[in-house]
């Protein structure tokens, strides 16, 4: 004997009863079968809306149920030819007339008792098998209908009653054994008391009639047919990724079930597990894909963890105090107010310090735990021994859970790890010594990033999401959008990245795409943004809550610099080449530092000095092994060193100013560059690197350039530099004259730093640099004699897009 349960979806409509109708033909080929079946989907909250309705005194009551008769009544008449439908419309029309004529009764008392309500609901089960049992007619396929309510009995208890297991199981095989047959079907959900007065079982109630005939019987298998292929890793609406777990324990999915896995109602199990009868969740829409096996001892697969579970609208109570430790029994008295309440306690927990103790509940409990608690415990607190009861709501539990883990150490380190690097706050946790399930209490808002997440963490060696906030698209931005386009799939075939862009700006226009952008198709994406407002964009950003978010200021803005502070508060790691923020304020470099550790993301800016050279994390890589920097000298500016390798006295000054610029080389304005502002803001940001607080107004900087060429605009200025070409001459001359070239360098020695255009000799490393290529000296305690020295390209779209790009998988691998 097998026993098959369908639930409301899989009867919801006249086409998924005739899916249903053949899955259980199919069944009853191989094996006797009892089919156990759920009322038409959405039939019990209608039945309890018309019931209320009536004893309210709201004739509404009549159209509910003038609308549920038409329902039945058309799938009835989908289900049988017209020939043979007139006893199947007639059973279904005089339920219907007993069910109105209890509704009207209500009506007339004004009054439903949970008596009468277990009466009006048991309508739907009765209506559902019954259209069932006449499509089996229909198609010829031999069976017995049989009312539950003579075969499972329960007390008197309406509402949720409780089975007797022993005259229950009785009269089921009595059954059995006085009307042999191949196929039966019953109504689920329903029962009846001593006195023959129906009962139902509870919320998921037809699941538990399920388990109730499979234990009696001592089926073979019990399969619980839904709209799901199995109980999934994890909530498919929340995790895309989500797959079916082939195979489970009862313990694991009484654990998933109790957490929001809503395929199964946890007592379901009960009776099977007692038994260790298999029990398969099947999907009515996909019979033939495998589903999930529940069973005593499933093979151990490769994942440590089985499932992730997820249940809202939570609210968690803290009663703390110090006149609470080694005082036994105020968790007694914390619970029995609660108790008092019919409040159900969802998770517990307690510091070993005994000074505080917190339970979850649901948040429509909350007020009245309040309550309850602060009046039990009024004496303790007028006299100062605990505090009023704290009460914080908008929570949610997110639950590991495998009996695997149990074998394994770590998880709870990898749990945390992964919450706390994408900001998700944990404010409680609870485990159980059987290590089955580790739940983390945390906000409501969290809840979908944090099993995403999770889910990365722990089923999908395959692939890490990362969502990234481009700001900026001009000769950088756009370089590193055809870069990660270009790197996309190497990304996700060799380091097992998915990376996103999910929104993009420039300084008009932002555009957000939560599933990602086509990259080679972002100008018109950012075409059809929306107009650019900061506070805006950030805001959205907050608001996606995505994880592993990047924000990439491709900028050289110091209004987008301003918002990273906001972006690190709430774990968004901020990548830049924009070298504005480490280049202000000592306290708001050190500042965002500080935050990137706090919220556990990162603050990047290798481009800062030297584009896509190592620079910083060489820097950082000498001084964490213990090595110390006395002096840097270096060559830090690709536009400079590009323009006195060009000039020659002869070509115009502006002219290779005008080309680098055209190159790519300088700033979006230029007098940065030529100004020695640039140069000064990177030997800034190294001397910061290694620990030292100083400012932008203490590099020296002895500027080449005419006080006139920095007034007006940029235009102004290339006209002052063509005006002072006899300047720039004299200075090329000067040197040329003496064998020497022409450099600009920063200096940071002993706690000062400085830069400016030097003459230097053959021999030395600066004398052969070429193009826009920087050079960068450490001397440091190990490298006393020769510098450790960096050297290449120190400017130019691509390679900053490079570094930058190289930035982001910092970041994304965490
Ligand atoms: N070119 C190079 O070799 C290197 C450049 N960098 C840095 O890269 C950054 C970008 O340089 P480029 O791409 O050459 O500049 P660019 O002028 O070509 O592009 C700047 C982009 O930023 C956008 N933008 C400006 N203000 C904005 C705002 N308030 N909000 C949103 N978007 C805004 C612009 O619309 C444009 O898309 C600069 O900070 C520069 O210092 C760093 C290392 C090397
Ligand atoms: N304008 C800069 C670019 C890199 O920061 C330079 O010329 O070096």
């Amino acid at each position: 004997m097998q026993v098959l349960k369908f639930g409301g979806t899989s009867v919801a409509t006249a086409a998924n009863i005739t899916r249903v109708i053949d899955i259980v033909a199919a069944a009853a080929r191989q094996e006797t079968t009892l089919v156990v079946v759920s009322a038409l989907g959405g039939t019990t909250d209608a039945l309890i809306e018309a019931g209320r309705l009536a004893a309210a005194g709201n004739e509404e009551y009549r159209q509910r149920l003038r609308h549920l008769e038409s329902r039945h009544l058309e799938a009835a008449r989908e289900l049988v030819p017209v020939t043979s439908q007139s006893s199947v419309l007639s059973l279904v029309k005089t339920h219907c007339n007993e069910l109105e004529g209890i509704c009207n009764g209500v009506f007339l008392l004004g009054e439903l008792s949970v008596r009468t309500l277990d009466r009006v609901m048991s309508f739907g089960e009765l209506l559902a098998s019954q259209l069932v049992a006449a499509g089996l007619r229909a198609r010829q396929v031999p069976h017995q209908w049989h009312d539950s309510r003579q075969l499972i009995r329960t007390d008197a208890q309406h509402g949720v009653a409780t089975v007797d297991f022993g005259v229950t199981k009785q009269q089921i095989n009595d059954f059995v054994a006085a009307q042999p047959g191949a196929l039966y079907v019953v109504p689920g959900f329903i029962a009846a008391d001593a006195q023959g007065a129906t009962t139902t079982l509870g919320r998921g109630g037809s699941d538990y009639t399920a388990a109730i005939f499979a234990g009696a019987l001592g089926a073979s298998r019990l399969e619980i047919w839904t709209d799901v292929s199995g109980m999934m890793t994890a909530d498919p609406r929340l995790v895309p990724h989500a797959r079916p777990i082939p195979r489970i324990s009862y313990q694991e999915a009484m654990e998933l079930s109790h957490f929001g896995a809503k395929v199964l109602y946890p007592p379901t199990i009960q009776p099977v597990m007692s038994q260790g009868i298999p029990l398969w969740i099947k999907n009515t829409f996909a019979p033939t894909d495998h589903g999930t096996l529940v069973e005593v001892s499933p093979p151990a697969n490769n994942h440590i963890v089985r499932g992730l579970s997820s249940i809202g609208q939570l609210a968690l109570l803290s009663l703390e105090g110090g006149g609470m430790v080694g005082i036994p029994g105020f968790s007694k008295r914390l619970f029995e107010a609660l108790a008092r309440e019919k409040i159900n306690v969802i998770l517990i927990t307690q510091s070993s310090s005994e000074h505080s103790i917190s339970v979850a509940i649901n948040s429509r409990d909350a007020a009245a735990a309040q309550r309850s608690v602060d009046e039990e415990f009024a004496y303790e607190i007028a006299v100062g021994k605990v505090d009023p009861l704290h009460l914080e709501t908008d929570l949610a539990i997110v639950a590991l859970v495998g009996e695997n883990m149990k074998n394994h150490s770590g998880i709870s380190g990898r749990l945390f790890g992964a919450l706390g690097n994408n900001g998700v706050n944990i404010r409680a946790i609870a485990q159980g010594s059987s290590e089955k399930n580790i739940s983390t209490v945390i906000r409501a808002q969290d809840v979908k990033k944090a099993i995403n997440v999770l889910h990365e963490s722990f089923f999908e060696a395959t692939s890490k999401q990362i969502n990234l906030f481009v700001v900026g698209v001009g000769n950088v931005g756009s370089k590193l959008l055809e870069q990660l386009a270009r790197q996309q799939a190497y990304l996700q075939e060799k380091l097992k990245l998915n990376v996103r862009v999910v929104g993009l700006a420039n300084s008009r226009r932002f555009a957000l795409h939560e599933h990602g952008l086509a990259l080679h198709e972002w100008p018109q994406a950012l075409a059809e943004g929306e107009p650019l407002h900061l506070p805006a964009l950030v805001e959205a950003i907050h608001a996606r809550n995505l994880r592993n978010a990047v924000f990439v200021d491709v900028t050289a803005s110091a209004d987008v610099a301003q918002v990273y502070g906001a972006l690190l508060e709430k774990s968004v790691a901020v990548v830049a080449c924009n070298k504005i923020a480490c280049a202000s304020e000592y306290v708001n470099y050190a500042r965002l530092k500080a935050l990137a550790q706090e919220f556990n993301t990162d603050f990047l800016f290798e481009t800062n000095v030297g584009a896509g050279l190592p620079v910083i994390g060489t820097l950082n890589d000498l001084l964490r092994s213990g090595d110390v920097v006395n002096r840097i000298e270096a060559v830090l500016s690709g536009t400079l060193n590009f323009v006195f390798n060009h000039y020659d006295g002869k070509r115009p000054f502006a002219e290779v100013v005008r080309q680098a610029q055209l190159e790519g080389y300088t700033e979006p304005d230029p007098r940065l560059d030529l100004s020695g502002t640039d140069v000064a803001r990177k030997i800034l940001i190294l001397a910061r690197e290694t620990g030292e607080k100083l400012e932008m107004e203490q590099i020296h900087n002895v500027s080449f350039l005419p006080d006139s060429c920095m007034q007006g605009s940029v235009e102004d200025f290339y006209e002052q530099l063509a005006v002072h070409e006899e300047h720039f001459q004299g200075l090329y001359e000067a040197a040329a004259a003496q064998g020497k070239k022409l450099k600009f360098v920063a200096r940071y020695a002993g706690g000062k730093a400085s830069v400016g255009l030097q003459s230097i000799a053959p021999g030395h490393d600066f004398y052969a640099l070429h193009g826009k290529d920087n050079a960068v000296l450490f001397y440091t305690n190990r490298y006393a004699e020769q510098p450790l020295v960096i050297k290449g390209a120190g400017a130019g779209a691509e390679v900053t897009a490079s570094g930058v790009f190289a930035d982001i998988i910092r970041a994304a691998r965490g």
